[in-house]
């Protein structure tokens, strides 16, 4: 039988930058890692009675919800944060089963991320570095892709391997300098086109863009079609181009709990599901309606930092004038394993670019953070594209066993036992063109909306959306408090 928790971060006040050594190799693990200290998730005031009233709502704790509410607390303000689920997170929340960490979908923080860099204490994330690379299964074997500027002999090494000619790997690095220039935000306002007629016109072969585009930037969007805006492509490639991709000593869930620590326990209500959201009308305040009927008024404001099908449920007309997009998000599921010992102990993600298969990719967690496994064990995690619903969980265990039995040796696979499948069908919202990465997030009447469906579907945009709404409603209010002390000055002046 499985035990299975929630992790808990650590929060501490000193800023700084990685905590690991800098030093990567794709052959061995150098990194210095420090002793991670998991405790029990910091209790949320799920018994807690609700109060009929507070100054502002947030709806939903994942990390715009979390950060939304920080922001307005640091400004002075008690927020009341409602969350359906039962502990915050969200979509970045990670489950311990049997000591294994399991993020709730593979997922990978990059360091570059400017929101964060402002937001988050990176020294307490403990981020532990991925080689700055792939290694890409095609034709039967591996072949390593790496960033020449911080692997320059594997990237000369990789010069001339199948996954694309000379002159694509050359490409790569004369692109990634050149998503260098210019202001960051500036990349959201370029005109754009799909990321595969991007690379094309960037001059890229179709033997690259299938064999690496395809799985790498296939699986960071789920979409190995490669229709995602070619804006997120040249942000994430800068954010490549100016950090490190890692995992959190803790999960990926420690994003979120380090957030969650900011705030006071009695401000979080888990296991509360919003069921409508009413904007202020003749003097009543906004206010939030539960399941149960009973409402919380929010006498400066609601936030709603919840999925954009549910915003857009939660909100009504009020999101008309500016709606998220509403075609159908894009999904992805994922399998965990754990193996006596990795294939090799290298921090390396896996690429599947035969093009065909149920594999996108592929990595051993524990290789870049050992906190990952207990001590003297191994993680797999495994993920496709798509949540595969024609498959049985035993069927699909199968065929990804059966798959990277080709890759990894049956004799290695088959001591792998299975820990959990996610099978997540929203992971991100539509990002295809036309896309608008700055969506407003005040709505008038006393609603703000926030979240990955008003900025772009990334950890940072996610922070940045949820304090651009609380600045947007301390800004109101600060409006509203200057337009009451006019009328009092008028007041007293004509009395
Ligand atoms: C598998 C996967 C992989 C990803 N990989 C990466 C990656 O590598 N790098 C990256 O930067 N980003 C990645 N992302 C995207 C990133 O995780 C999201 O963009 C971000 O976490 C969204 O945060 P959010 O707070 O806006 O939404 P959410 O995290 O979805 O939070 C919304 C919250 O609202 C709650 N809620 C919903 N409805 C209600 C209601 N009616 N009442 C109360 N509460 C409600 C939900 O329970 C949830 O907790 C990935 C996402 C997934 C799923």
């Amino acid at each position: 039988m499985l035990s299975s928790t929630s992790v808990a971060g650590h929060s501490r006040t000193s800023r700084a930058g990685l905590a690991p050594s800098s030093t990567q190799r794709c052959c061995s693990r150098p990194f210095t890692t420090r002793r991670v200290r998991l405790t029990p998730r910091a209790a949320a005031a799920s018994n807690k009675q609700l109060p009929a009233e507070a100054d502002v709502v947030v709806v939903g704790a994942g990390l715009t919800g979390l950060n939304a509410a920080a922001v307005l607390r640091k400004r002075g303000l008690a927020p009341v944060i409602l969350e359906a689920g039962d502990a915050v997170g969200g979509r970045t929340r990670t489950d311990v089963v049997d000591g294994f960490l399991l993020d709730r979908g593979f997922q990978i923080f990059l360091t570059g991320y400017p929101e964060a860099r402002e937001t988050l204490d990176f020294e307490a994330l403990q981020l532990q570095p991925f080689y700055a690379g792939a290694r890409v299964w095609y034709n039967g074997q591996f072949h390593t892709v790496a960033d020449p500027l911080r692997h320059f002999v594997d990237g000369l090494l990789s010069l001339t391997n199948p996954i694309g000619s000379v002159v694509d790997k050359v490409n790569v690095g004369l692109f990634r300098l050149k998503t260098l220039i210019g202001p960051l935000d500036a990349i959201f306002e370029k005109p754009e086109t799909t990321i595969l007629e991007r690379l094309r016109a960037e001059g890229f072969s179709e033997a690259i863009i299938d064999r690496f585009f395809r799985p790498f930037l296939g699986g960071i969007f789920f979409n190995t079609q490669l229709t995602t805006s070619s804006r997120l492509f040249e942000f994430v490639m800068r954010m490549l181009a100016t950090g490190q991709n890692c995992l959190p000593a803790a999960g990926i869930g420690a994003m979120a709990q380090q957030l969650q620590a900011r705030l006071p326990a009695d401000s979080i209500y888990t296991d509360v599901r919003v069921q409508q959201v009413l904007s202020a009308a003749g003097g009543s305040p906004a206010r939030v309606q539960l399941a149960d009927g009973s409402s919380i008024t929010a006498s400066k404001g609601v936030v709603v930092a919840v999925e954009g099908p549910e915003a857009a449920r939660l909100l009504g007309g009020a999101l008309d004038a500016a709606p998220s997009k509403r075609e159908a998000g894009v999904g992805t599921c994922n399998l965990y394993f754990k193996a006596p010992q990795p294939p090799s102990p290298d921090n390396v993600l896996y690429l599947n670019g035969t093009g065909s298969g149920l594999v996108n990719n592929c990595c051993f967690p524990s290789t870049v953070a050992p906190s990952y496994a207990p001590a003297g064990q191994t993680l797999v995690s495994v993920s496709t594209i798509g949540t595969q619903p024609d498959l049985s969980e035993q069927q699909l265990i199968d065929a990804v066993k059966q798959e990277l039995s080709a890759w990894f040796g049956q004799q290695q696979v088959s001591t792998w036992s299975h820990l959990r499948t996610y099978r997540i069908p929203f992971a991100q919202p539509n990002q295809n063109p036309p896309t608008n990465f700055s969506r407003p997030v005040a709505l008038g009447a006393g609603l703000y909306v926030a979240g990955d469906h008003r900025d772009s579907a990334t950890f940072d945009a996610a922070l940045k959306s949820g304090r651009r709404a609380a600045e947007a409603l301390l800004q109101e209010q600060g409006g509203a408090a200057a337009a009451a002390a006019g009328s009092r000055a008028v007041v007293q002046a004509s009395a």
